[in-house]
């Protein structure tokens, strides 16, 4: 495993205009993740796969103590087992970023899993997991090991079988909880469905791997877009810039709406 190490001078002031702002109504969100040079995040759906390089892995780790929350899809809690604690050198990091689980269904079986022993060893916070309400009035609980939110499903009807979260909810339901600002670091869908709402996402900050991964590999592909009956892009970054971070690229910017 990588060691995180400090950043260089210039590398830090490089990202310092896509770090948190103060916002009043949501939670600031950053979106990053790390791509493939075939836009693909791992080599197959449920594999860990490292495409960070040293250099680029501390830059993660020098985020998220900006952040008062890291969010992941549970597939990504299944098949990574992700510590999502900050451990950037020469600091002392308390409080930690909350994580943040979006687990509909609640299928992950999280007992055993790093992040709740790294929260009972006072390495990590509690992890905060969000399922779907489903129409039933569900008190949001703790059971000791860990925090579960329920919130209503997306377009929710009487008899709506929907596990779909609406994001809007998610990001009020963290802000009235004090988080003021949330990285969220993946997986595939959880991206994929946050490009969609772009006027959601305030700084998006990609590492980009110099290698390909081949067919198979999960893809970062938000659903296609039309207006007015013409197929235009999905999402488009602006105000963009490049800097190279070891043999990675990253590229921070902003999404147009
Ligand atoms: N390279 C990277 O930066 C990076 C980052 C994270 C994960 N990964 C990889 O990505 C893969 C996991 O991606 P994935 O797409 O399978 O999992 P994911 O982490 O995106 O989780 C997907 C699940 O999250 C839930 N979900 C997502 N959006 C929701 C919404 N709006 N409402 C309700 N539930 C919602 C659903 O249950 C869905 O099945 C793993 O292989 C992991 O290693 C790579
Ligand atoms: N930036 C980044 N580069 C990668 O190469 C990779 N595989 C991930 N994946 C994101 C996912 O959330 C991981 O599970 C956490 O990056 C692991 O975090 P920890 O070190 O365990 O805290 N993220």
């Amino acid at each position: 495993m990588s060691k995180v190490t400090v950043l260089s001078v210039d590398d830090i002031a490089f990202l310092e205009p896509y770090l948190p702002r103060s916002k009043d109504e949501l939670p600031f969100v950053t979106l990053t993740y790390a791509s493939s040079l075939d836009g693909m995040i791992s080599l197959a759906p449920g594999l860990r796969t490292t495409l960070s390089g040293s250099a680029t892995k501390s830059m993660t780790h020098y985020l998220r103590q900006y952040h008062d929350a890291i969010l992941v899809g549970v597939g990504t809690v299944i098949a990574d087992d992700p510590s999502l604690n900050c451990r950037y050198p020469g600091a002392d990091f308390e409080p930690q970023p909350r994580p943040i689980v979006v687990d509909p269904r609640a299928r992950w079986d999280y007992e055993s899993s790093k992040l709740v022993q790294l929260s009972l060893q006072g390495k990590g916070k509690k992890p905060l997991l969000v399922h779907v309400a489903h129409g039933v009035e569900r008190k949001n609980q703790d059971d000791g090991v860990c925090e579960h939110a329920y919130l209503p499903a997306e377009g929710e009807g009487p008899d709506s079988n929907s596990s779909s979260l609406d994001w809007m909810s998610m990001l009020m339901e963290f802000k009235r909880r004090g988080m003021d600002s949330v990285m969220i670091e993946g997986g595939a869908t959880i991206i994929s469905a946050l490009l969609r709402r772009p006027e959601l996402i305030d700084s998006v900050i990609v590492t980009l791997a110099p290698t390909w991964l081949g067919a198979g590999g999960v893809t970062v592909q938000p659903a296609e877009r039309h207006e007015g009956g013409e197929r235009v892009n999905a999402a488009r970054l602006m105000g963009t810039a490049w800097r190279q971070f070891g043999d990675d690229a990253v590229l921070c910017g902003r999404l147009g709406t």
